[in-house]
């Protein structure tokens, strides 16, 4: 056994003792019901004590609030911490003001109720602390912001919440006081454009020591029950629409901890091998230590589509291919095999006479072009879905599935489907596919564009139900291969994914069943325009970033052999003692 190299900066604990001791982060006891006491015990003081508050105290109850969490580590906040007699003399007279203001937009009853509170605080209190948040860097810049703009301004409330506790505990008193209008508190302390107040906090002993909150005591409210502010999973809401039932679980939490920290015994530092680690991290949690040979499933299917020339290809070129790949030649049955792959073709739509070799599966209904009707009607796409998982569970079993398709003019109908899916426009999503020109380009997004039409017109808002857009917009081998990933995901198999319309058909196993994300490895990302906005929606990081544009599953098959590699890396590379 190698001794666990032990990291001098950050975290020391080992997986094993967290492993042993799960609470063992705990404070002791005493030091537990001693936090929740002061939790239980804060209150919003009002009334003062004029007595000197010690230096040491306030910086003792700054300090805590400087220990806040913060978006980003952003530590937005400012104490403009106000001792001038006549600077508060002022601030109360405007929150005067503004109390008689507020109250005359209210109902009498509370009118009265909000002029009996009492403001002399900012009188009395020897300290006015206004807490103000410095908003002048661009969200977009600060980790978290950019998605919650507003998170600077919860970083400084939860200061506050740590300054209120502290001074609670010290024995003072805190009032937050927002009866303000916000421009005139900023004008009264000369704070610059960009820099927005929280309110102003009364600090100071207090004159009244409250064993319950103000407004309550006032019957003005009442705490709530905690069952009434929790929900379970879910807001729950009578008329929305029940999420549909789900029959797979994705792996629990435990095996989830478990694979991590089997990684974290190893001889590198944690998460050496980033995207890599995360994904075995995932194939492990499925209960994978090896991958077993496994397959690449392609799957072909010709689209009506096609005709409105959106592709640089003739329709033709994908029974050739199918041919090909039955021959063992096509790239990706090359790709595949250099992969130790087996090889499961599956024609879901190709015309002409059937391969050798090839399973096909027969649609009974007519065919549309999606911008005139439907790509398939809902009762074949229900049979295609069907027949993938059924090739999908029994492929499962053997070993990883990796995902490979075939289809003239398949990168138009994947952007319609995208579209639709993720709610973007035509443009985000249609891309050159196998090489098209700016003419075919534009071509691509006047169908794409008719299509979303036409489809949103036909069907509403039930767009939205993965089955109908799967019909509406996609194709043959999309239903397919939706049904593999979730045959396969049923049989705990790892499912990884090629270019875009591979990850558009794991797109639909998703939506169906959430918990096949656990089981989906990206294997690349291709240069097709919608594939990393699909990716993104799936939740993963891709292994490879070639530029691969061949389809047919080739880039799935370099990652399975990645992937594959960094398993027999983690499986035996030395572990460490602890
Ligand atoms: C010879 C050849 C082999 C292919 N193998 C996969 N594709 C890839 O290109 C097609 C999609 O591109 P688009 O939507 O522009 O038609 C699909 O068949 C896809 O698998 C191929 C394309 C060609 C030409
Ligand atoms: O996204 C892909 O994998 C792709 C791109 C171009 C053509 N065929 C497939």
């Amino acid at each position: 056994m190698w001794q666990r190299p032990v990291p001098l900066v950050g975290d020391v604990s080992a997986a094993s003792q967290r492993a042993a001791d799960p609470q063992g982060w705990a404070f002791p006891p005493e030091q537990r019901e001693a936090l929740y006491a002061v939790m239980d015990a804060r209150r919003d003081v009002r009334r003062f004590r004029p007595d000197p508050v010690p230096a040491e105290v306030l910086e003792r109850v700054l300090t805590a609030a400087h220990r806040a969490p913060s978006v980003g580590h952003s530590q937005p906040w400012r104490f403009v911490v106000v001792r001038d007699a006549a600077a508060r003399e002022r601030a109360a007279l405007m929150a005067d003001r503004e109390r008689l203001r507020q109250a005359a937009k209210l109902a009498p009853d509370a009118a009265r109720r909000l002029l009996d509170l009492q403001l002399e605080g900012i009188r009395e209190a020897p300290y006015g602390v206004v807490v103000c948040c410095d908003r002048r860097t661009a969200a977009a810049g600060v980790l978290g912001r950019a998605t919650f703009p507003d998170a600077d301004l919860w970083s400084c409330a939860c200061a506050i919440q740590n300054l209120w506790l502290a001074a609670r505990a010290e024995g003072l008193g805190l009032g937050w006081v927002t009866l303000f209008d916000p421009a005139e508190l900023a004008e009264l302390l000369g704070l610059p454009d960009g820099v927005v107040t929280l309110g102003w906090l009364c600090l100071g002993w207090p004159d009244e020591r409250p064993p319950e909150p103000g407004l309550q005591r006032a019957g003005w409210s009442r705490r709530l029950p905690l069952s009434e502010v929790v929900v379970e999973d879910r807001w729950p809401a009578a008329e929305a629409p029940s999420a549909p039932v789900s029959h797979l679980r994705a792996p629990d939490q435990a095996a989830v901890v478990t694979a991590r920290d089997a990684a974290d015994r190893l001889l590198t530092p944690p998460s050496s091998l980033g995207v890599l680690d995360r994904t075995v991290d995932k194939v492990v949690a499925l209960g994978h230590r090896e991958l077993a040979p496994g397959t690449l499933v392609l799957a072909a299917a010709d689209h009506p589509v096609a005709g409105l020339g959106v592709s640089a290809y003739p329709t033709e070129v994908t029974r050739e291919i199918l041919a090909a790949a039955a021959a063992g030649e096509a790239m990706g049955a090359t790709a595949a095999r250099a992969a130790g792959l087996a090889l499961e073709l599956v024609d879901a739509g190709v015309s002409g006479p059937s391969v050798a070799g090839v399973t096909r599966l027969t649609c009974q209904d007519p065919r549309g072009d999606l911008a005139g009707a439907d790509a398939m009607s809902v009762r074949d796409t229900e049979y295609l879905m069907a027949a993938g998982r059924e090739l999908g569970g029994n492929l499962g079993v053997r070993g990883p599935v990796a995902l490979g398709e075939v289809g003239v003019a398949n990168t138009t109908v994947a952007a319609a489907l995208a579209a639709a899916l993720l709610e973007v426009e035509p443009h985000a999503v249609v891309g050159l596919g196998a090489g098209a020109d700016s003419a075919i380009l534009e071509r691509k997004r006047a169908v794409v564009d008719e299509a979303l039409r036409r489809a949103r017109r036909t069907h509403g808002g039930t767009l939205r139900d993965p089955m109908v857009a799967l019909a509406a917009l996609g194709g043959p081998e999309v239903a397919v291969l939706a049904g593999v990933v979730l045959g396969a995901a049923a049989a705990r198999s790892v499912v990884v994914l090629d270019g875009l319309v591979t990850s558009l058909a794991a797109l639909v196993a998703v939506e169906i069943e959430p918990a096949v994300a656990a089981c989906l490895v990206a294997g690349q990302r291709s240069r097709e325009r919608a594939h990393e906005l699909v990716l993104t929606q799936l939740g993963c990081e891709p292994l490879l970033d070639l530029r691969i544009r061949a389809g047919e599953g080739v880039g799935a098959c370099l990652a399975t052999t990645v992937l594959r590699q960094a398993l027999a890396i983690r499986a035996t590379t030395a572990r460490v003692n602890y």
